[in-house]
């Protein structure tokens, strides 16, 4: 119990004066030099650009490509990490880094601090970041807060389940639908987040 709420009382410690942030999400293995790698640099350049800062899952993968290109944009680099039984550690372009035990408490911090979630693709943790971005805003939870998903190859068959399917079924409704962008630009991506500029942090006051 007292270490779950430590978790929180860090989290919120170290992340307070931050500012605005966007976070970007996506896989763990994608491998340094590909085009994907690359395209989270491009994106946590962008976002550090616009003078906002970069938070990610601190570990390897899309997570450092976005921390790299986070600080060769001169922003702040943000990494929230996870311990898990595998270590491996924040990645070494994270500049403010907060290490978690428990995921639920990591997922507070990114929803709270940031201001719009930019998804890469990837697995099964991020499609969990994702899907719980999509039933806050769904539930209004929080409001105003882009998800914008980057790739269209990687996530239209997604796209397709949830409209010929799951809309189908009637388990989410066709305007669901719409809390979720998805394109290829990632200048668009970048842009929809920064534009949006609402201030971070849950509807109600904590
Ligand atoms: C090589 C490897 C598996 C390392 C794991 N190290 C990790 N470090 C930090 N966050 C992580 C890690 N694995 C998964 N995550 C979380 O889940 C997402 C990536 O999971 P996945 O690779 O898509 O499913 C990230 O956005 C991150 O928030």
């Amino acid at each position: 119990m007292l270490r779950i709420q430590s978790e929180f009382v860090e989290g919120f410690g170290a992340l307070a004066g931050l500012g605005p942030a966007i976070s970007v999400f996506g896989s763990a293995r994608t491998k340094r030099g590909s085009e994907r790698y690359l395209q989270a640099e491009r994106i946590g350049e962008l976002i550090a650009s616009a003078g906002v800062a970069v938070i990610t899952g601190g570990g390897p993968g899309a997570m450092e490509a976005a921390n790299k290109g986070a600080v060769n944009g001169g922003g702040v680099s943000v990494g929230l990490g996870i311990e898990l039984p595998f270590e491996t550690g924040l990645n070494e372009w994270v500049d403010l880094g907060v290490n978690f035990r428990y995921f639920f408490a990591r997922k507070t911090m990114f929803v709270k601090y940031s201001q719009g979630f930019i998804v890469l693709p990837g697995g099964y943790g991020t499609l969990d970041e994702l899907f719980e971005a999509l039933t806050l805003v769904q539930t209004e939870k929080v409001t105003g807060f882009p998800i914008v998903l980057v790739g269209t190859a990687y996530w239209t068959p997604l796209l397709d389940w949830l409209k010929n399917t799951v809309v189908e079924e009637g388990a989410i409704s066709p305007p669901d639908l719409d809390l979720i962008r998805l394109t290829d630009d990632i200048e668009e991506a970048v842009d929809i987040m920064v534009n949006s500029a609402r201030p971070n942090g849950f509807v109600a006051a904590d």
